[in-house]
C-alpha cells in the first residue's frame, strides 16, 4: 500500500521557489496503477517519492507503513525502481554480474550468487547473453535485464517510471505483459495509454496536480481532452 498524505515538491531558492508537485492526497492499494500525463507534469516526481529517491517537502509518504523520511533504507528495500532509461541502471560490464550485484543486497555471496542470477536471467530470457558486454545487449535486452537486476531484490513495490518509451513495439508488448504478470504492486508513469487502460487505476498528473483519479477509461478520456488543447504558446 503506498501513501501520500499531504505530499508535495517544492524545489530551489526562497525566492525561487518552483512547485513540482502540490501537496497531493492519495491511498493506492490497487495492484496497477498508471500515471499519464504532460511532459513535465510531475509524473517522474511522483513516482519518485515513493521509493524516497525524492522526499517530500510538505507532508508524508508512506509505502507498507514505512515514511520515506524516517525510513528512507527499508522504503528504498521495499520499492524496487525502473528507470526509463537503461543505461543510467546498468553500472556492471556484463549481464551475470549486474545481476549479481543486486543480489549482493540479499546477502548472497559467491557460487550460490553466480547460481540464482544465472536463473534469474533464464527467468528473463537472457540467460544466453549472461557473459557479453552490457554494451552488446538491444535496448529491449537492457531494459528486461534493468528489470531482472530491480525484482531480483524481491521487492514488495515496483515503480518504473516510463518503462516503454524506448522500446520497438513488440517489446513494448513484451515488457508491458511481463509487468501485468508480477505479482507485487507496481506503479507504471506511461505515456502508452493502451497500458495506462489496462491498470486498475489510473492518475492524470497535470501542472504538478493529480487532476483525475480512478477508472482508468475515463482517466485517459480526461488526459485526451487535456492533451487536445494546444501547448503554451502554441
Ligand atoms: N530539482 C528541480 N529543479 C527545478 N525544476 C525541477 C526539478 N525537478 C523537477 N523540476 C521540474 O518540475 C517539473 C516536473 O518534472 P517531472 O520530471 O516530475 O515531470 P514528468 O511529468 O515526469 O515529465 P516527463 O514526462 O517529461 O518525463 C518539470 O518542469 C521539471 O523541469
Amino acid at each position: 500500500m503506498i501513501e501520500l498524505d499531504g505530499a508535495g515538491v517544492v524545489v530551489g531558492p526562497r525566492d525561487h521557489e518552483v512547485t513540482v508537485l502540490e501537496p497531493t492526497t492519495l491511498t493506492l492499494t490497487e495492484r496497477r496503477v498508471a500515471v499519464i500525463g504532460a511532459n513535465g507534469s510531475g509524473k517522474s516526481t511522483l513516482a519518485r517519492l515513493v521509493n524516497g529517491l525524492t522526499l517530500p517537502t510538505t507532508g508524508y509518504v508512506r509505502v507498507h507503513g514505512l515514511d520515506s523520511h524516517d525510513d528512507g533504507p527499508a522504503v528504498r528495500r521495499t520499492v524496487g525502481f525502473v528507470f526509463s532509461d537503461a543505461d543510467a541502471q546498468l553500472v556492471m560490464p556484463t549481464p551475470l554480474e549486474d545481476v549479481a550485484l543486486s543480489l549482493r543486497r540479499l546477502g548472497l555471496r559467491g557460487r550460490a550468487r553466480d547460481e540464482r542470477s544465472r536463473e534469474i536471467l533464464a527467468r528473463f530470457g537472457l540467460d544466453h547473453l549472461a557473459d557479453v558486454s552490457v554494451h552488446a545487449l538491444s535496448g529491449g535486452q537492457k531494459q528486461l535485464l534493468a528489470l531482472a537486476g530491480v525484482l531480483a531484490t524481491e521487492p514488495q513495490v515496483l515503480v518504473c517510471d516510463e518503462p516503454t518509451t524506448r522500446l520497438d513495439l513488440r517489446w513494448r508488448t513484451h515488457v508491458t505483459a511481463l509487468l501485468a504478470g508480477l505479482e507485487q504492486q507496481v506503479l507504471v508513469v506511461t505515456h502508452d495509454l493502451d497500458a495506462a487502460q489496462d491498470a486498475d487505476r489510473v492518475l492524470v498528473v497535470d501542472g504538478g496536480r493529480v487532476v483525475a483519479d480512478g477508472d482508468p477509461r475515463e482517466a485517459v478520456r480526461a488526459y485526451r481532452e487535456l492533451m487536445a488543447r494546444p501547448v503554451d504558446g502554441g
